[in-house]
């Protein structure tokens, strides 16, 4: 494929796939045109001529004329389809659907080199941020110790509205739907599901690690509870949800979406709106922080586009990494967290389950709290943390190898300061 003969086959028409026409519009340098577009909906009225449009999905993959087929759909079943159904054909593809990557990529990984054809996904993780190619190739040699940041942008647009301009979650939600950050089903974007995806793709780049997206323990925003709010405010953090990966000393891997008091001082704090935020933690280059917009029409576009131009010098992945460290696995029985657990009067954290309590809490208005330190398999596996009314939250201390030091020494023993609460035991 070369520079001036880019023939796409495109499936959605949607908010990316728009914005993908809207981008390829005004881009020189790079002569690429739509030939053909997959799309669902009969009824709907199009802003381009109604033969371009098929609902055939053979019509696109079948067509000879076309060279290269971009996948910008919201169903992640369907784009399997087409995803497998193009790399079976021997036609390059770009993809943004994470969903779908996540679900399948080690088959994914295996099919590129079965078929020899490429797939491309950057913008699948953070949007307009280039962090799986950079992940990929700057980084092949530079061992990255962690990786760490925002990479939803809706649940960030939505922490921010709410906290910065007092919107309600519902209204804050609503606006990010309308402003086309959110998945189609945004329970993928709440619930925390959405940043475990593309921290599975984020693992496989930065440690050659393919791990399946429900063995990451992902908690979303949904829970989060009135008292940890008053908390975050109380401490002066923010908070922000974090998909963390972490080598641990014993040569496995943490991994873990949560939401997560950050200190005003700390990168991500600053990451606003529907901004994506991610640092790099590598042996020479130390720490690294890429910003940028991580959803919306023209910037996930932008990710796209990059692609298909990285396709005309005949870039694939290599998943070098994959190749270098084929035994790395995620060690979450090796790994912990401090956490804030905020809860009523009717159920409440297994404190067993806890390796150091460091604070109890009990706030007449607001409800009880504790802090303390938790494997993250014990977090994982906890029946309570699923309960009503029980909300947890990172504090700002990254995951980390387990430890054996008593509680006083895993970190500051943090004191509320309601003034007419006091702290006890309801446990
Ligand atoms: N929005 C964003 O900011 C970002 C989105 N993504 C990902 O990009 C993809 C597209 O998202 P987005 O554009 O927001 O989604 P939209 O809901 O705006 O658009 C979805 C498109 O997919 C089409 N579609 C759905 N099902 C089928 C099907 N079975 N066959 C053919 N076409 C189908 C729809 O067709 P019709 O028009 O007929 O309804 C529509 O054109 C998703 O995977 C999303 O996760 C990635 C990064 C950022
Ligand atoms: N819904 C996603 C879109 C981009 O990946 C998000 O909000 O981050």
């Amino acid at each position: 494929m070369n520079r001036n003969d880019i023939r796409i086959g495109l499936f959605g028409f949607g908010v990316v796939g728009q914005g993908l026409h809207t981008v390829l519009e005004r881009t020189p340098g790079l002569r690429a045109r739509i030939g053909r577009i997959g799309v669902k909906d009969r009824t709907k009225a199009r802003n381009l001529p109604a033969e371009l449009f098929t609902f055939d999905r053979d019509e696109v993959l079948d067509d000879p004329t076309l060279n290269v087929i971009v996948e910008l759909i919201d169903d992640a079943d369907e784009a399997y389809r087409i995803v497998t159904g193009a790399l079976r054909r021997g036609k390059a593809v770009v993809t943004a659907n994470k969903k779908m990557l996540a679900e399948h990529l080690q088959e994914l990984i295996e099919l590129q080199r079965e078929t020899n054809t490429p797939l491309l996904y950057e913008a699948a993780a953070c949007a307009s941020l280039p962090v799986i190619r950079n992940l990929e190739e700057y980084y092949d040699t530079d061992l990255l110790e962690a990786v760490e940041g925002i990479i939803n942008g809706s649940t960030n647009y939505i922490l921010t509205a709410m906290h910065r301009d007092a919107l309600t979650f519902a209204a804050a939600l609503r606006k990010a739907q309308e402003l086309g950050f959110a998945e189609s089903n945004p329970a993928l974007d709440v619930e925390g599901l959405d940043a475990r995806n593309k921290l599975v793709l984020l693992l496989a780049h930065a440690f050659g690690l393919v791990a399946r997206p429900e063995d990451i323990l992902a908690v979303g925003i949904t829970g989060i509870s009135d008292l940890a709010s008053s908390y975050a405010r109380e401490k002066g953090l923010v908070l922000k949800l974090v998909a963390e990966a972490r080598r641990l000393p014993n040569g496995g891997v943490a991994a873990a979406v949560l939401p997560t008091l950050v200190r005003p001082e700390h990168e991500l704090a600053r990451v606003q709106d529907e901004y994506n935020g991610l640092i790099t933690q590598s042996n020479f280059a130390d720490r690294q922080f890429f910003l940028g917009k991580g959803a919306g029409a023209v910037p996930t576009a932008s990710a796209v586009l990059s692609d298909l131009s990285a396709l005309t010098y005949g870039y694939r992945y290599e998943y070098k990494k994959l190749h270098q460290e084929s035994t790395l696995a995620l060690t979450p029985t090796d790994a912990e967290a401090d956490v804030l657990v905020t809860f009523g009067a009717e159920h409440a954290p297994d404190r067993a389950d806890f390796s150091a309590i460091h604070e109890y809490f009990h706030s007449q208005e607001l409800g009880y709290y504790l802090t303390g330190t938790i494997g993250l398999d014990q977090l994982a596996q906890a029946a309570w943390l699923r309960l009503p009314g029980i909300s947890i939250v990172r504090l700002p201390t990254p995951l980390r190898a387990v430890t054996t030091a008593p509680a006083s020494e895993t970190g500051p023993v943090v004191r509320a300061a309601w003034a007419t609460d006091e702290a006890v035991s309801p446990l």
